[in-house]
Parts: structure tokens; C-alpha cells; sequence
């Protein structure tokens, strides 16, 4: 199946309010268009008579080792897509190769999570998310809890001091999980009984000095997710961040945000190579894989896709759309005269509306 048909047929079998929350952004979902849009603007300039008849295109980072050049992004709440969740998604992710983030707002919990990558590969790569929580003694129990389940390394989203304003949500009125279904993670841990979507506080008060604080709890790598400005990219690095993931949370937190992959430039720049940036939003084809590293990300995350695959059939299909992503991505290497991922560079890209 393509990744479209995938997502017909998770619509076809999602409670459509299910379906909303997942395919939804903020607002009137501007930010979630121009991702879309954003790589529809860029094209390819292929190189010739370079290539090589077999491509690498494995990345080292932070936290995973010869990992696939496209990895799931961090996504809440697995069981309400599929009966499998977050254990679908991880043996699938494993057996790909690709770096799975979970987090806190799994339907799963992190040692599960880490067993089922672990049935289908001996060392995957599994990362666990938080949000900058209010209060510290949460965040050192999150931590200390996906250390001890053997995460590889850490995100924190930074993008979310309050909940984004999902108009479709609003609207349908979702705002608690289904019975059987909850913020794994998150038991047991002082104020935060899980349950309903909003349950996952979040801390508009955060700042860089509690970024620091977390990376200062453990020996693990901790990235940061949710950074367009290429200042902030400057301070995460000075902040101990070891990498950088450009991202506006796929449209569903500041509609105003710009897409993220036009960012991406800039915040490759302000890093100047210190750590390594990786970025998501709106990638749907091996194409847009191509353009994201050419302009100098290390990697790609992507978020809904996996989710339909998920809800269409479970880790089959999550497998599904690596396997696509990573096999169109391959070609294009090939088709640009690329024998490795850096072998693909910025000048290779062109944008403005000629491009399509
Ligand atoms: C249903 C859903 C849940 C998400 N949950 C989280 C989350 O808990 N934490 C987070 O940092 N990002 C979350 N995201 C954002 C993704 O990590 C990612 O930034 C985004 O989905 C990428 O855009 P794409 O869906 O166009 O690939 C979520 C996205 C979706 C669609
Ligand atoms: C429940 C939220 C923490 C998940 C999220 O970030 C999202 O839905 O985009």
C-alpha cells in the first residue's frame, strides 16, 4: 500500500474523533498545511556520474548507532490507534532500524517498550520524551525511569508551555482517554494521575536553566524537540543540548509557526555542526528525506504516517512506512549520484514556486 491508501484505511477503521486527533492541528491548522506545502516548494538539482552501486545511508547520533536516516517521531497515546500500541510500534521501528521515541505520553510502558524493540532487534535504539515538568522530583522519576528500562537517550519537548488549541478536538470534545487506555508512564508519580489527554501537565514557566537541569541528571544524550529560531538553536547547544530537532509539532501547537523544513537552514547554520540536527514535519515521500539532509539535517522524523500505518494494520503497517520512506529515499540517493548521505548538499536544492 502507499502511504496514502495507508491512510484511507486508517481512516476508514479510526473512531472518526480518534482520527481527528491525530490528522488535526491548531487553529485553522495553517501551520500543519505549510509543512505540506513547505517541501512541495523544494526540488532536487540530481548530480551525475558519481554514484555508486550500493548506498549507505545509516547515521550515527547521540543515542543510536547506524540508525535509518528516518526515524518515528515521538507521538502520544499508541492504543487508541491499535490493541498493540507502542509494542506494534516499536518491533517495527527495531526491525527497520530506526529510532523510536517514546515517552510520557505512552499508552505503554517504557519497559515494554524496550522488550518488544528488543524481540525484534538486539540493539534498538529507543528514546524516551519528556515535557519540562513543574516539578523537578517528576522529571527525575521520568528520567530515572527510562534509564533503568535502557532508553538510549532523552528528548524534551520545548515547544508546549500550554497545550496547543486543536480546533477539531475542541470541537468534538475529546478530552479524556478511553477506559484501558492511559499515560503509562506517568503513574504513580506525585500530581499526575493519567487518564485524560491534559494530564500531561505542562509548564509554562519552563526555562533554559530547567533544560540544563535535565541534562545535568543523567549520562544519557538529551536532545531537544520543538526549535525553529536559529537563536535558540545556539542556546540549546550552549544549554548541553546533543542535538537539535527542528519542529513546529506537526502544526499542532503555535498555528502561526512557521513550516519547520524552512527553518531547517538556518538552525543548521547557527549550530555549525557542534551537534547534529534532525527535523520533522510534513515528510511524506523518500523525495522529502533527500531534501531535509541536503539541507543539512542529520535525519528526518515522521509522525502521522506512522500512526496510519499503525492504526491500518498494526506493526505490519508501521513497517510499511519506514520501509517505504527508506526504500524512496535510497532511490533518490541513487538517482542524485549519492553513495552516502553527505553526499547530498545544500547547493543540490533549489526552492520557489517554479519548483513545482
Ligand atoms: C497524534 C500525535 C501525537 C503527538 N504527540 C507528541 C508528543 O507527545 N510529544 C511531542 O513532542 N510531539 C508529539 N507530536 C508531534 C510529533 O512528534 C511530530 O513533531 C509531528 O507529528 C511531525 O509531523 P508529521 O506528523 O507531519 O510527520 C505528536 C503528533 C501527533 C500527530
Ligand atoms: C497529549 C500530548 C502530550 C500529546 C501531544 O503533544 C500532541 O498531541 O501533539
Amino acid at each position: 500500500m502507499t502511504l496514502g491508501e495507508l491512510h484511507d484505511a486508517a481512516r476508514a477503521a479510526l473512531d472518526p474523533v480518534h482520527y481527528d486527533y491525530v490528522a488535526g492541528g491548531a487553529g485553522e491548522e495553517r501551520a500543519l498545511a505549510a509543512n505540506g506545502r513547505a517541501f512541495d516548494r523544494y526540488a532536487l538539482l540530481p548530480r551525475v556520474l558519481r554514484g555508486a552501486a550500493r548506498r549507505d545511508t545509516a547515521v550515527d547520533l547521540p543515542g543510536a548507532r547506524r540508525a535509518a536516516p528516518v526515524m518515528v517521531a515521538p507521538t502520544a497515546f499508541h492504543r487508541l490507534l491499535h490493541p498493540d500500541g507502542e509494542r506494534a510500534t516499536a518491533r517495527a521501528a527495531a526491525a527497520e532500524g530506526a529510532v523510536l521515541v517514546t515517552g510520557v505520553a505512552a499508552t505503554t510502558a517504557v519497559p515494554a517498550v524496550v522488550a518488544a524493540a528488543r524481540e525484534a532487534a538486539p540493539d534498538p535504539a529507543v528514546w524516551f520524551l519528556l515535557y519540562p515538568h513543574p516539578r523537578r522530583e517528576v522529571t527525575e522519576a521520568l528520567v530515572r525511569r527510562a534509564e533503568e528500562a535502557g532508553c538510549s537517550a532523552l528528548v524534551v519537548t520545548a515547544d508546549s508551555p500550554r497545550f496547543g488549541r486543536r480546533t477539531r478536538d475542541l470541537r468534538n470534545g475529546f478530552d479524556d482517554l478511553p477506559p484501558g487506555c492511559a499515560a503509562e508512564n506517568m503513574r504513580d508519580l506525585p500530581g499526575a494521575p493519567p487518564g485524560a489527554l491534559t494530564d500531561i501537565p505542562m509548564h509554562p514557566a519552563a526555562s533554559w536553566r530547567d533544560f540544563a537541569e535535565t541534562v545535568g541528571m543523567t549520562s544519557l544524550p538529551v536532545w531537544i524537540k520543538g526549535v525553529l529560531h536559529p537563536a535558540d538553536a545556539r542556546l540549546a547547544v550552549e544549554h548541553g543540548a546533543a542535538g537539535v530537532i527542528v519542529s513546529n509539532h506537526g502544526g499542532r501547537q503555535c498555528d502561526t509557526a512557521a513550516a519547520s523544513v524552512d527553518c531547517l537552514p538556518a538552525v543548521v547554520d547557527a549550530v555549525a555542526g557542534a551537534v547534529p540536527v534532525v527535523l520533522d514535519g510534513g515528510v511524506r515521500r523518500g523525495g522529502d528525506v533527500a531534501v531535509a539532509l541536503a539541507l543539512g539535517a542529520a535525519a528526518v522524523g515522521v509522525g502521522r504516517p506512522v500512526l496510519w500505518g499503525l492504526a491500518a494494520k498494526g506493526a505490519a503497517g508501521v513497517r510499511e512506512v519506514l520501509r517505504t520512506l527508506l526504500d524512496e529515499y535510497d532511490h533518490t540517493l541513487a538517482l542524485c549520484g549519492g553513495r552516502r548521505n553527505a553526499d547530498l548538499s545544500a547547493d543540490m536544492v533549489v526552492r520557489g514556486d517554479a519548483a513545482w
